[in-house]
């Protein structure tokens, strides 16, 4: 597969600390445009400290990271919002707000990152829903939805403002093995039309039936399909 010279993530001698501990260290990636790559290793290597950190949740203070074009290490809290524009996220647990319904879910997103016309908001919404296989829903509550369709709405929230990166954490983790697919299926599709996809998962059905690239946290490292061969038996 050929990529562009233009990294959506770029990694270089990173350290990830959680308070005074160190999680990961000299970790140097880089994920290219429209490339899809897992995240495994065991519970606790890392995997969500290393997302938190992409996505401006966690201060990097060792090495140097660029994520769609933010430089994360000088990243202050006030551009945490504009590099959040740039990327989606999309968690195990859901997320959404339950209190009100999915387009309202959706709405609030938008206002939030500056969109005020109110056709195009509604257009964007429908756009996004569609995307998702869910172009009935847009007035039901959260709590209305199956699992796998709460987690296409959370899908449909990450796409609204056109992603140059998904950062997903575990996001089949609550869902059944079929719906897994059709979630899974959704990724792809959103890949194939060029978003990157980073994503953590523990299980191991997925990466055996859409093998793609991986990065395995083991002992502090961070380990690259791409660069060496390493055994995927104890990375669940
Ligand atoms: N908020 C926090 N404060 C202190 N330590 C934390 C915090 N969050 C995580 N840790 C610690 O950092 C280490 C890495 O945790 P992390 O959640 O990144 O692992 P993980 O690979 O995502 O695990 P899992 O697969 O269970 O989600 C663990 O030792 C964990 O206990």
């Amino acid at each position: 597969m050929e990529f562009s010279s233009n990294p959506v993530v770029l990694l270089h001698k990173v350290s990830i600390f959680q308070d005074v501990n160190t999680i990961l260290s000299e970790v140097t990636c880089t994920i290219e445009k429209g490339e899809f790559v897992y995240l495994v290793g065991r519970t606790g290597s890392g995997k969500s400290s290393l997302l938190k950190t992409l996505y401006g949740d966690l201060p990097l203070k060792i090495g140097t990271a660029q994520v769609a074009g933010f430089n994360i290490h000088s990243l202050t809290w006030n551009q945490v919002p504009f590099l959040r524009r740039k990327i989606g996220i999309v968690f195990q647990d859901f997320q959404l707000l339950f209190d009100r319904t999915v387009a309202e879910n959706l709405k609030f997103v938008l206002k939030a990152t500056g969109w005020n016309d109110k056709s195009r908001v509604k257009n964007r919404i429908s756009e996004v829903l569609m995307r998702v296989g869910l172009d009935s829903v847009a007035n039901k509550m959260p709590h209305q939805l199956s699992g796998g369709e709460q987690q296409r709405v959370v899908i449909a929230r990450a796409l609204l403002n056109e992603p140059v990166i998904l950062f997903a954490d575990e996001p089949t983790g609550n869902l059944d093995p079929d719906v897994t697919h059709g979630i899974m299926d959704l990724f792809q599709e959103i890949n194939n039309s060029g978003t990157a996809v980073l994503m953590a998962t523990h299980n191991h059905h997925i990466l055996k039936r859409y093998p793609r690239r991986i990065l395995k946290c083991e002992r502090g490292r961070v380990l690259d399909s791409a660069r060496e061969e390493f055994t995927l038996i104890d990375g669940f």
